[in-house]
């Protein structure tokens, strides 16, 4: 049986010369495993083996090659074969294609080494669908776990009922919610619980897009279509096929190309820009927005009839500050989840620094919640997070008042140099210390000091 790295070869050739001169040459390559067999009933007999590719000849003892090929395809129809003929014939070598034929090759001085090419294609080929699989299965692994929009509120397990309902109805999902509540991570679960799962996820962000790219980055370009286009480019409708494409911030996408989406929706199909060649559309689609959609329709900046088309199934999710103490289970879990990946000790969140979390308003969400938690994992003195190790908006006790300085419009180096300055004044100067905490080299502070972008107070 080939292992998970092989690839297996079946010579089907019932001259014996001919049959070793292809194993010799397909032996070459060190990563196949070639046998031969001189009939097509021993090669029949052994499909239970699983070869990853067949060269058939034409003319067998026992059976046509079209005929042969056919109980090949019936019992594996994911093998790649090869069909050798002695002589050449356009008709056959056409309908054998039809077949599920991966090739036709008629035996000149020259077959040996075209199939040593075509065997290298089927190779490369299936090199890429177990790369394909892993990352599917990693990224599944990761997504797909039971519980894994985490909190045991009521909100939280009606929404858990719910996307268990979503990913059993191929129905469009809609999402609602304040940024950083966990829309794209709903959206990942319905998939991954859904039979599209071992299709793409596809999420884009039409908010991150500028206007002018937007357009060939959903449905594609020929080449040529428009300047700048030198090459052909495959649209995101198209890169979702059998998966689900997600439209985060779908209330940012302006009136004409709520128009074009509206006729994808109707039509099952996309053109890519510059073509006429529509394409069938076959893709769930889920959308998210942090505005009220049905008042966007109301004041006239989204379509009605698209509205309705994306309804769907509609998901609220609520604010983080409505979900009680889900708040401290999330803390400890990112807290947990941080520290382990950075090979630290992990700290317990102190009384005080509890009540805080509980009480704050939260105004980023779960993702605010990360961040925090994160930082004041690096920030804590000893085994136990107190309020002052918290970043939280407002937070006179502390956290280096980091919120209000990345809550600014300053620019990344300003604010660089906002985060360095405030670690410097916490360490009372200690360059070794805050080089250490932020995992920055001491030059950047030196650099920094003697540009007088920081100072020691
Ligand atoms: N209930 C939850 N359990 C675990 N992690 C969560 C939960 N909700 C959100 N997260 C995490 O919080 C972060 C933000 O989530 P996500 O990107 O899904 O939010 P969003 O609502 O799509 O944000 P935006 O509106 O900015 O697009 C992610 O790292 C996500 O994994």
């Amino acid at each position: 049986m080939p292992d998970s790295t092989s690839f297996l070869i079946f010579i089907v050739e019932d001259n014996a010369w001919y049959g070793e001169l292809l194993e010799y040459r397909l032996s070459q390559n060190p990563d196949y495993a070639v046998r031969r067999f001189t009939t097509a009933k021993a090669c029949l007999d052994n499909l239970t083996d699983k070869p990853h590719l067949i060269t058939l000849d034409y003319t067998l003892p026992d059976g046509k090659g079209d005929e042969v090929l056919k109980a090949i395809k019936d019992k594996l129809p994911e093998v790649a074969v090869i069909v050798i003929s002695g002589q050449e014939d356009v008709r056959t070598a056409i309908a054998l294609l039809r077949q599920g034929a991966y090739d036709y090759l008629v035996k000149d001085e020259e077959t040996a080494d075209r199939l040593w090419n075509a065997a290298g294609n089927v190779h490369q080929q299936l090199l890429l669908r177990r790369e394909n699989r892993r990352l599917r299965q990693q990224i599944g692994q990761k997504y797909d776990l039971q519980q894994p929009i985490l909190g045991e509120s009521p909100q939280i397990q009606q929404l858990s009922t719910l996307i268990d309902k979503a990913a059993r109805a191929n129905i469009s999902v809609s999402i609602s919610g304040e940024t950083g509540t966990g829309k794209e991570l709903v959206a990942k679960a319905i998939h991954f619980r859904s039979d599209r799962r071992d299709g793409p996820f596809v999420a884009v962000n039409v908010a991150a897009i500028p206007r002018e790219l937007l357009e060939s980055e959903l449905f594609g370009h020929e080449k040529g279509a428009f300047t700048g286009a030198v090459s052909r480019r495959v649209g995101r409708f198209e890169e979702a096929n059998k998966g689900t494409l997600f439209l985060d911030e779908i209330a940012e996408l302006d009136l004409s190309l709520q128009a074009k989406l509206l006729r994808v929706l109707q039509e099952r199909e996309v053109s890519r820009i510059g073509s006429n060649t529509a394409i069938p559309f076959d893709a769930r689609l889920m959308v998210a927005t942090h505005r009220n959609l049905l008042l966007e329709v109301q004041e006239g900046r989204f379509r009605e009839d698209l509205y309705y088309r994306l309804l769907g199934l509609p998901i609220t999710l609520p604010p983080l500050r409505e979900r009680g103490h889900d708040v401290l289970l999330l803390a400890n879990t990112f807290l947990h989840d941080f520290c382990h990946g950075n090979s630290m000790v992990v700290c317990k969140i102190s009384d005080a620094a509890q009540q805080l979390l509980l009480q704050y308003h939260f105004p980023g969400n779960v993702r605010e919640l990360k961040a925090v938690m994160e930082l004041a994992a690096v920030l804590a003195e000893g085994d136990q997070i107190q309020p002052q190790d918290l970043s939280l908006r407002g937070n006179s006790q502390g956290g280096l008042g980091l919120a209000e300085t990345l809550a600014g419009d300053d620019s990344l180096k300003a604010q660089t140099a906002a985060i360095i300055q405030r670690y410097l004044d916490a360490y009372k100067g200690n360059i070794v210390q805050v080089a250490a905490k932020l995992q920055i080299g001491k030059s950047t502070i030196y650099r920094m000091l003697q540009n007088n972008e920081i100072r020691i107070n």
